[in-house]
Parts: C-alpha cells; sequence; structure tokens
C-alpha cells in the first residue's frame, strides 16, 4: 500500500493478529504472552517471522510519549551522573576531595542524628525542648522507615561507578532511589528552620549544608541525580507530614507522661 517501516509492520501486525488467530483484537488469544502467540501464529499459518513481527516488537515501535520521555530523562540521567561523580574513587578527576565529601556524608547519616538527637532527649531538661526533640526523633525514625520502603520497591541499583564503602548501611541501602541521605538533610533543614531561632548567616549554612549533602552522593557516585532531586522532594515534603501529626502534650499525652516519669 506505498507504506513502509514502522508505520506498514505495524499494520501488518494488526491485521495478522486478527485474520490468523480468527479472533478479535482483544480476545483471549492476543492476550497471551507475545512470543506464544506468534509461534502459535506461524504454527497455523506457515507464515515466516518477516510476515508477522512479534507483538512485542510492535509495541516497542509504538512507544507512549510518557515511556519516552521517561526513557530519555533515564539516559540523561545516568550520562549525568556518571560525569558528575568526580570523586568516586581515589584515581577520579577529584578523588583528592573525597575524604572531605565522606565527612559531609556522615554529617548526614542516619545514626550520628538519631544518638544525637536521643541524647539530647535524655539530656533535657526543658519541657518545650523535649518537645521538639521528640518529634525530630519521630521525624527521622518515619523518613528512615519511608525510604526503606520506596528502596526496597523501586529497587534501582546505585551508580556501577560507586564503591560501596558507606559508613554503616542496612539491606536496601544497596538500592539507590530516592537518596537517604537526600530526604534527611531537607527534612531536617526544614525541621531546624522552623524550630531554632538562629541569625541570618546560620540559616543560610543550614541551607547550603543540605544542598552539599546532596551533591556529595552525586559527587561521590553513590547516586544518580534523579535519586537525590528525589530526596530532596520527598523530605521536604516529609516535614509537612510531620508538622501535620506534630507530637505534643495534648495530642500524645501518654508519650509525654511516659518521658516525664
Ligand atoms: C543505619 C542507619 C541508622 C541509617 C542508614 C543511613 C544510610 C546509610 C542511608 C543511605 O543513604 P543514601 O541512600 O543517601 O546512600
Amino acid at each position: 500500500d506505498g507504506l513502509s517501516g514502522d508505520g506498514a509492520r505495524s499494520r501488518a501486525m494488526g491485521a495478522g493478529a486478527r485474520q490468523v488467530s480468527g479472533a478479535p483484537a482483544h480476545s483471549d488469544a492476543t492476550r497471551t504472552s507475545p512470543s506464544c502467540q506468534l509461534l502459535c501464529n506461524v504454527h497455523q499459518t506457515g507464515q515466516s517471522w518477516h510476515s508477522q513481527p512479534p507483538l512485542e516488537d510492535c509495541m516497542r515501535l509504538n512507544p507512549s510519549f510518557a515511556g519516552i520521555a521517561l526513557r530519555s530523562l533515564l539516559a540523561v540521567d545516568l550520562w549525568a551522573s556518571k560525569r558528575l561523580g568526580v570523586c568516586a574513587a581515589e584515581g577520579s578527576a577529584w578523588g583528592g576531595a573525597r575524604p572531605l565529601m565522606k565527612v559531609v556524608e556522615v554529617s548526614g547519616h542516619g545514626l550520628p542524628w538519631l544518638l544525637g538527637t536521643a541524647y539530647g532527649l535524655c539530656q533535657s531538661d526543658s519541657a518545650a525542648t523535649r518537645e521538639v526533640l521528640l518529634n525530630l526523633l519521630f521525624a527521622l525514625l518515619l523518613d528512615l522507615v519511608l525510604v526503606a520502603v520506596v528502596k526496597g520497591l523501586v529497587k534501582r541499583r546505585r551508580p556501577t561507578h560507586n564503591k560501596m564503602d558507606m559508613f554503616v548501611t542496612i539491606s536496601v541501602d544497596k538500592y539507590s532511589f530516592p537518596s537517604g541521605h537526600a530526604t534527611r538533610a531537607a527534612l531536617v533543614c526544614r525541621f531546624v528552620l522552623h524550630h531554632l531561632v538562629l541569625a541570618v548567616p546560620l540559616r543560610v549554612l543550614v541551607v547550603l549544608w543540605a544542598l552539599i549533602v546532596g551533591i556529595s552522593r552525586v559527587m561521590l557516585g553513590r547516586h544518580n541525580v534523579t535519586d537525590v532531586l528525589f530526596g530532596l522532594f520527598l523530605g521536604y515534603a516529609l516535614y509537612s507530614v510531620v508538622e501535620y501529626c506534630w507530637l505534643s502534650p495534648l495530642s500524645a499525652p501518654a508519650l509525654f507522661a511516659l518521658w516525664s516519669s
């Protein structure tokens, strides 16, 4: 019919699926696995593989716009992350800065934040400080659980150029989406800015710290850019949840009574 390439292949396939199997386009026959359907068609008609392109081939030739956009984004992400992983190893372009980046990594790690907050809680003798620290502890735990759940669901592998020499990890930390450091940095940053009275230069420093923690994840080769961007977004959004569920002697009297006893 004068058509060539994808259009002709798609049309040939569509017609083939209806005529050869003798079934409507959405019957059980067309819902079987593509390769099985193809073998069945070839068996029934004696057609060659060339005259009947497999269904899966057809799907790849007609991907959705969202599919193309996602694949392109992921390709750019992998390419950019590899280029930006300049401290991924001692021999990398900025390998000399790796020890400093690892200090930044520890500053955003969950363990020092959890231990520090728990210690502060034990030491505090003011009810107001206790309330803030208790909520920070709740936020940090919620963050750990949320990140572990998302990592476990998405199961995106860390970049191949990452050296797995991280300070204290848990099993899901073999996965990279989202960056736990980035979520924590954004969460803690918003929390501190809302609950601590700080001079402007210190507030700027807190924001810079959160950004540097995020950037260092890519520079160390631990994460792809999208892991960090989504992590920052998740941590930022999580703070709103923490604010919404704010624990106080009014909303959680049992918890506070337990603590004061
Ligand atoms: C062991 C504890 C308490 C927390 C684990 C913190 C950790 C290692 C998170 C992984 O962060 P990235 O996803 O940014 O690599």
